[in-house]
């Protein structure tokens, strides 16, 4: 059985983020995530997770803020300044919260000279912190229309292309499903370049099973395949977050 985490930017959002932490140990979690922590003190989050016991798995590069606005800067052509601006300011927050990955948003963008301007980010980062594990994240177009990384291969194309081994694949699931319409056979193709999952059901981005989405047999698929890594729940409860997580006893 994978080792499941609570994404705090949706999960739980019954409460103040600093709260999240709480709920989410209380309902069994001991691992947790938060796209945009930005709002919020650093030392304010580290003091939730020595509280509460809780791991962090994983916080996203800028942008700060997630209610509108830009979707990450590392494929935007002559935004390499802001990129690395913002990327310092994730690795100071890393530096409290120790975040196991940093995931890094492309932005809206595309052609070559996005592609080249994202590789050479992704391989400025990989050296400014050699010993951080990053990420990267293919996001389905119904989602964020005009994102850079909208697909799997696109994906591995440009990890060969970084070729660093602390750059690797943050495998959603739910956009995974959303991508290509066949999620165990995506997972066959890409699966072994992944070290952070993300699920949701699909349609819709509730909890993981409600939807087209076989998640018992794709967590079966993962234990097979030998996946170490957490699968973290991100999704939009359908309700009260606790009365929909019988996704997590699959
Ligand atoms: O899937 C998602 O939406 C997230 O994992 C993310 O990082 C930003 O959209
Ligand atoms: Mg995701």
């Amino acid at each position: 059985m994978p080792t499941f985490c609570a994404n705090l930017t949706m999960l739980f959002t019954e409460y103040p983020l600093i709260e999240r932490f709480g709920a989410a140990k209380d309902a069994g979690f001991d691992v947790v995530e938060i796209l945009f922590p930005y709002d919020n003190p650093a030392q304010e989050m580290r003091s939730a997770l020595i509280k509460h016991d809780l791991k962090m798995a994983l916080i996203n590069t800028p942008p700060p803020n997630w209610a509108g606005g830009d979707r990450g800067y590392a494929a935007i052509p002559n935004g390499e300044k802001r990129f690395q601006y913002d990327f310092k300011r994730t690795l100071r927050y890393a530096q409290l919260l120790k975040p196991t990955h940093i995931h890094i948003m492309a932005g809206r963008a595309k052609g070559a000279v996005a592609r080249a301007t994202f590789i050479e980010n992704l391989k400025w980062a990989a050296m400014q912190a050699p010993k951080q594990s990053l990420t990267i994240e293919p996001i389905n177009p119904t989602d964020i229309p005009g994102y850079f990384l909208h697909d799997f291969d696109q994906a591995a194309e440009i990890l060969d292309a970084v070729d660093a081994p602390n750059v690797n694949l943050q495998f959603d699931a739910y956009h995974a499903h959303m991508i290509t319409g066949d999620l165990p056979a995506t997972w066959s193709r890409h699966g072994h370049r992944a070290v952070h999952i993300q699920i949701a059901g699909a349609p819709g981005r509730h909890e993981p099973d409600i939807g087209d989405i076989d998640c018992a047999g794709f967590f079966k698929q993962i234990d097979a395949d030998g996946y170490k890594g957490f699968v973290s729940g991100e999704y939009h409860p359908k309700g009260r977050t606790v009365d929909g997580l019988e996704w997590v006893k699959l």
